[in-house]
């Protein structure tokens, strides 16, 4: 078919493929820093700390104030909306810090989970209305990335054709509207972890979801060298008692990879979806040494798997500043070099960092 009505100018493309080559250059991920009020309530609470405006503020105002040098780790920033508009303790807009740094400045643009009629509790995304309006004010207000979560979950009858459709197109049209007001889009089909099926079942339904996806984009006309991809790495269930290594799980996970992902995706940057921040560290340095052809950058995009540690060391005390700092730049360091395939685990790794970070149902 002709190619009568392009949607993007080549200005357009040449902006969104330069933001997204950047976020992934050299080893670099993405901090997912997005948690939305209630979700950063559960963390709050895991560490005993009041959900305030003002303690959300701080803790991440440790975060971002780091040595500049976590740019050579960190690409990119999600934020969700309040932070975007937050600033530290001398009044400088914490999206200004980050730019500052050289750090990518994105935006979670989903707006939680609606059930999906007649199916087994399934879920679609919403935040569609008025999305080119609060992208473009976004675009405005300096950021450069945007994010949406759409979550399947393996169960019975699940995920159903319906709730793969229907979240590989939402995801979709996001995308699109996205990319017309400059944003890099990240697309997250995320298949949650929930479940006791073992990897080769988890292996089948990400490349089902994949599969949907990319034909999604495609019907949409999203210029793949503009938008990153999100997705969960092929595990068994968390309930389930068949145990894999790193190398099994990475096999797994660049195959479902390379039978869904056109070439064109500048890079994938996983969700951690609650493995340990080790376990999320070790699979991803066996993802990038797995000997398969592998066309893109294959990075992080990690929230609880980058922070826990950081929020174990603050428990809410600013003298605990230093040792946040510390713990956080430890993970991002890590998190490069599995990037790079160059991650050795020294075995010296603190308490936090190998604990599991899974909880049921993630939903937010
Ligand atoms: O699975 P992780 O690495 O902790 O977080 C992945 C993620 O998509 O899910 C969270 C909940 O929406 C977001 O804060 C984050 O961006």
């Amino acid at each position: 078919m002709a190619y009568q009505f392009p949607a993007l100018t080549s200005e357009q493309k040449k902006e969104l493929s330069e933001i997204a080559q950047r976020i992934v250059a050299n080893g670099k991920g993405i901090l997912a820093a997005d948690e939305s009020v209630g979700t950063m309530g559960s963390r709050l609470q895991r560490i005993k700390v009041e959900n305030t405006e003002e303690n959300r503020r701080q803790f991440r105002e440790i975060l971002f104030t780091v040595d500049d040098s976590v740019s050579r780790s960190i690409g990119g920033v999600i934020l969700f909306r309040e932070t975007l508009y937050q600033k530290d303790s001398q009044g400088k807009l914490f999206r200004d810090i980050l730019k500052e740094k050289g750090i990518v400045v994105g935006i979670k643009l989903d707006q939680g989970g609606a059930p999906l009629a007649g199916t087994n509790k399934e879920t679609t995304i919403q935040g569609l209305d008025g999305l080119s309006e609060r992208c473009a004010q976004y675009k405005k207000d300096g950021a450069d990335f945007g994010k949406w979560r759409a979550v399947l979950k393996i169960d019975n009858q699940c995920p159903s054709h319906l709730a793969i459709q229907e979240n590989a197109n939402t995801l979709a049209r996001y995308a699109s509207i996205c990319q017309k007001n400059g944003l890099v889009p990240i697309v997250e089909p995320e298949v949650i972890a929930d479940g006791d099926h073992d990897m080769e079942h988890c292996q089948y339904v990400t490349e089902k979801v994949l599969a949907a996806v990319y034909k999604a984009l495609n019907d949409h006309h999203v210029y793949l060298e503009g938008t990153l991809l999100k997705p969960n790495m092929v595990t068994a269930g968390h309930a389930s008692t068949k145990k894999y290594t790193p190398e099994q799980v990475a096999m797994a996970t660049v195959t479902a990879l390379y039978r869904t992902v056109p070439a064109a995706v500048p890079g994938i940057c996983f969700l951690s979806g609650g493995m340990s921040e080790e376990d999320a560290t070790l699979n991803l340095n066996a993802i990038n040494l797995c000997p398969l052809p592998k066309p893109w950058k294959l990075s992080f995009s990690y929230g609880r798997a980058l922070q826990a540690s950081a929020l174990a060391a603050w428990g809410g005390k600013a003298a605990n500043k230093k040792a946040t700092q510390e713990a956080f730049m430890k993970r991002a360091l890590a998190n490069c070099q599995a990037a790079k395939g160059q991650y050795v685990h020294t075995g010296s790794s603190g308490a936090a960092s190998t604990q599991s970070l899974f909880t049921a149902c993630y939903t937010y």
